[in-house]
C-alpha cells in the first residue's frame, strides 16, 4: 500500500510538473488584443495562473467569474489553467454573436469532447457534421407543432395533476422536495413522449446519470482529472456504465416497438387524448433509428436528448419556485394573473375542475416573465466552452490561435450591469415585459438557450411546460421553505439544486373547494 501511494505521489508530481511547464509554454503563445497582451483576471497566481480557482466549488467559481465581469465589463481577459490550452473569458455580446455565426470555427473540440465522451459519446451535444444534422433533424421532427400540442393538451396536464395529487396526499404530514416533484414531471414527459417508456425521477438510471453528470463536470474543473479518476473514479465508471446500459434498453424497446409489438391499448380503453398520446409516444427514438441506424449511436443520441429535455427544465422550475418563495409579492402577481384569466374566460375557480391548458405563453405573459427572470439568475447550463479550430480574430480585436479555448459564463453575463442595468442582481420579472407583453432578449446578451445554428431545440417545449406548471402550483399551493438558507447548485453539467428544495405545503384557501383531478 505504502509503495503504491509512493508511486501515486511520484506520478502526480511528475504530471503536475509537466503540466506547469506546458502552461508556461502555452502562455507564450497567448492571445493579444490589438497587439497588447490581454489583462489577467483577479487573483491570478504566478505559475498556476487561475488553476486554483477552477479547483474550488462551482459556486465559488461562478462568484469569481462574476467578479471578473464586474471588474472588466465587456473586456476579454486571459485565462491560464494548467492542462488548458491558452484561453480567454469573453463577456462582450459582439464576440458571442461572432461565435454563434461561426459555428464551424468554434466547436467543442477535443477539449470538451475528451471530457464528455464517456457520458455522451456521439450524442448531439458532442456531434459535428452529418451526424449532428441527422440528430437535429430527428429532434425537429419530434418537437413539431402537432407533438407539442399533444404535450400541452394531454401529457403535461396528466402528469402535472398526478404530481398535484401526490403533493395533496402529503399535506400536513411531511416535507416534500420540490426539485423531485418537477424532475418527476419532466422525466415522465420525456420518457413517454420521446421513448414510449415509463420513467421516474428516482429510477436507477436517474441517480446514476446525476452522479455521472457531476463527475463529468468535475473534469472541467480539475486539471488532473485523468489521474485522480485512476484512484477515485470507480463510482463514476459504474454510474456511466448504468447510464449506457439504460441507453441500450431504450433502443431495444424502440426496436421491439417498431416490429409492430408496441403494446397497443384497445380502442375502448382510450379516450381521444390518450389515443393521440399513444400515437406519438416514442416518436423521438423512432426518428433517431430511422435517421442513424447504428444502435450504439442511437443510444448515445437518446441519452443526450433525455438529459437535455428533462434536467434543464426540471431544474429551472426548481429555481423559479425558490425565487417565488423569497419574493411573495411576485408569487401574488402570478396568482393575480390566474385570477384575471379565469375572469376573462368566465371560469369560476371555486366550482370548476382546474384546467391548466388555459395557461399558454400568450395568455400568461407575467408567468412567462417569471420563468425567464429565473432562467437569467439561475441558467440551467451555467457556462460554455468552445475550442478554436483555426487562428481567428474576435470583433474586439482579440487574436486567438488555433486550439485556444473560449469560455463564457452565463451566470456572470446574466448579472452584467452593462447589459441588464443597475438592478441586475434583483429578481424583477418586469424586465421581460413591455406594455404587459413578453419581450424576447437577444441570444447574445441572454444566451440561456444558446444561439445560431445550434440553438436549443427544446425552447418551446420548456416554455410550454413552465407556463402550465408555474401558475398551477402557485395557485393551488402555498409553499414555505424549511429554512432560509441560501440554496446552491451541486457540481453537474447543468444546475441541480444541492440537497433539493425541501418545502412545507398547504393547499391555498382559494383552491380548497377545487377538484384537483385531471381533466
Ligand atoms: C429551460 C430549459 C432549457 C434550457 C435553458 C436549455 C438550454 C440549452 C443550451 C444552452 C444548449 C446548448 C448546449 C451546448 O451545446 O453546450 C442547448 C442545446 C440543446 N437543447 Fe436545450 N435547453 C432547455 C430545454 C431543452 C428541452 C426541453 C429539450 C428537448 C428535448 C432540449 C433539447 C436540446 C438539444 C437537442 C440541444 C442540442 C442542440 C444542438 O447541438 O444542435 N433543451 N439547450
Amino acid at each position: 500500500m505504502g509503495v503504491l501511494l509512493g508511486w501515486a505521489q511520484y506520478v502526480v508530481c511528475a504530471v503536475v510538473l509537466a503540466l506547469l511547464v506546458r502552461t508556461r509554454w502555452n502562455t507564450r503563445t497567448i492571445v493579444a488584443s490589438n497587439g497588447r497582451a490581454l489583462r489577467k483576471p483577479p487573483d491570478t497566481l504566478p505559475l498556476v495562473g487561475n488553476g486554483i480557482k477552477f479547483l474550488q466549488s462551482r459556486w465559488k467559481l461562478f462568484g469569481w467569474f462574476d467578479k471578473c465581469q464586474r471588474q472588466f465589463g465587456y473586456e476579454t481577459v486571459a485565462l491560464t489553467v494548467p492542462t488548458l490550452p491558452p484561453g480567454v473569458l469573453i463577456h462582450d455580446p459582439r464576440n458571442l454573436e461572432f461565435v454563434f455565426k461561426h459555428e464551424g470555427v468554434f466547436t467543442k473540440g477535443n477539449f470538451v469532447k475528451g471530457r464528455s465522451w464517456d457520458l455522451f459519446g456521439n450524442g448531439i451535444i458532442n456531434a459535428d457534421g452529418e451526424l449532428w444534422k441527422l440528430q437535429r433533424k430527428a429532434g425537429l421532427a419530434f418537437l413539431n407543432t402537432a407533438n407539442l400540442r399533444v404535450l400541452t393538451e394531454v401529457a403535461l396536464p396528466q402528469y402535472l395533476f398526478e404530481s398535484v395529487n401526490e403533493i395533496k396526499a402529503t399535506i400536513g404530514e411531511e416535507v416534500i422536495d420540490l426539485q423531485h416533484v418537477f424532475h418527476e414531471i419532466t422525466t415522465k414527459l420525456m420518457g413517454r413522449m420521446a421513448y414510449n417508456m415509463e420513467m421516474h425521477a428516482d429510477d436507477e438510471f436517474g441517480t446514476a446519470f446525476d452522479y455521472a453528470s457531476g463527475g463529468t463536470a468535475e473534469r472541467f474543473q480539475n486539471p488532473l482529472w485523468f489521474i485522480t479518476e485512476l484512484f477515485f473514479g470507480s463510482k463514476l465508471r459504474k454510474s456511466i456504465s448504468i447510464v449506457k446500459d439504460f441507453g441500450g434498453r431504450i433502443v431495444a424497446k424502440a426496436v421491439h416497438d417498431r416490429r409492430g409489438q408496441k403494446d397497443e391499448k384497445s380502442e375502448v380503453e382510450q379516450d381521444d387524448g390518450e389515443r393521440k398520446l399513444d400515437q406519438i409516444s416514442g416518436s423521438l427514438i423512432q426518428s433517431l433509428l430511422d435517421a442513424i441506424g447504428d444502435e450504439q449511436m442511437v443510444a448515445d443520441a437518446a441519452l443526450t436528448y433525455l438529459s437535455a429535455g428533462r434536467d434543464t427544465t426540471g431544474q429551472a422550475l426548481t429555481w423559479t419556485f425558490y425565487l417565488l418563495m423569497r419574493h411573495r409579492d411576485v408569487a401574488d402577481k402570478v396568482r393575480q394573473e390566474v385570477q384575471r384569466l379565469f375572469g376573462e374566460r368566465g371560469v369560476s375557480p371555486a366550482q370548476e375542475r382546474f384546467d391548466s391548458t388555459l395557461f399558454t405563453p400568450v395568455s400568461m405573459p407575467y408567468s412567462m416573465a417569471v420563468f425567464y427572470e429565473a432562467l437569467r439568475l439561475y441558467p440551467p447550463i451555467p457556462f460554455e466552452i468552445r475550442q478554436c479550430m483555426e487562428d481567428v480574430t474576435l470583433p474586439d480585436g482579440t487574436c486567438l490561435p488555433k486550439h485556444s479555448v473560449l469560455v463564457w459564463c452565463l451566470w456572470a453575463m446574466h448579472r452584467s450591469k452593462v447589459t441588464w442595468g443597475d438592478d441586475a442582481d434583483e429578481f424583477r420579472p418586469e424586465r421581460f415585459l413591455e406594455h404587459g407583453k413578453l419581450v424576447s432578449k437577444s441570444s447574445t446578451e441572454f444566451p440561456v438557450f444558446y444561439g445560431g445554428a445550434r440553438t436549443c431545440l427544446g425552447k418551446k417545449m420548456a416554455e410550454a411546460i413552465a407556463v402550465q406548471v408555474i401558475p398551477t402550483m402557485a395557485w393551488l399551493f402555498n409553499f414555505t421553505p424549511v429554512d432560509q438558507n441560501e440554496r446552491v447548485s451541486k457540481t453537474s453539467l447543468t444546475m441541480p439544486m444541492k440537497d433539493g428544495l425541501p418545502v412545507r405545503v398547504e393547499v391555498a384557501s382559494r383552491a380548497r373547494g377545487l377538484s384537483l383531478e385531471t381533466q
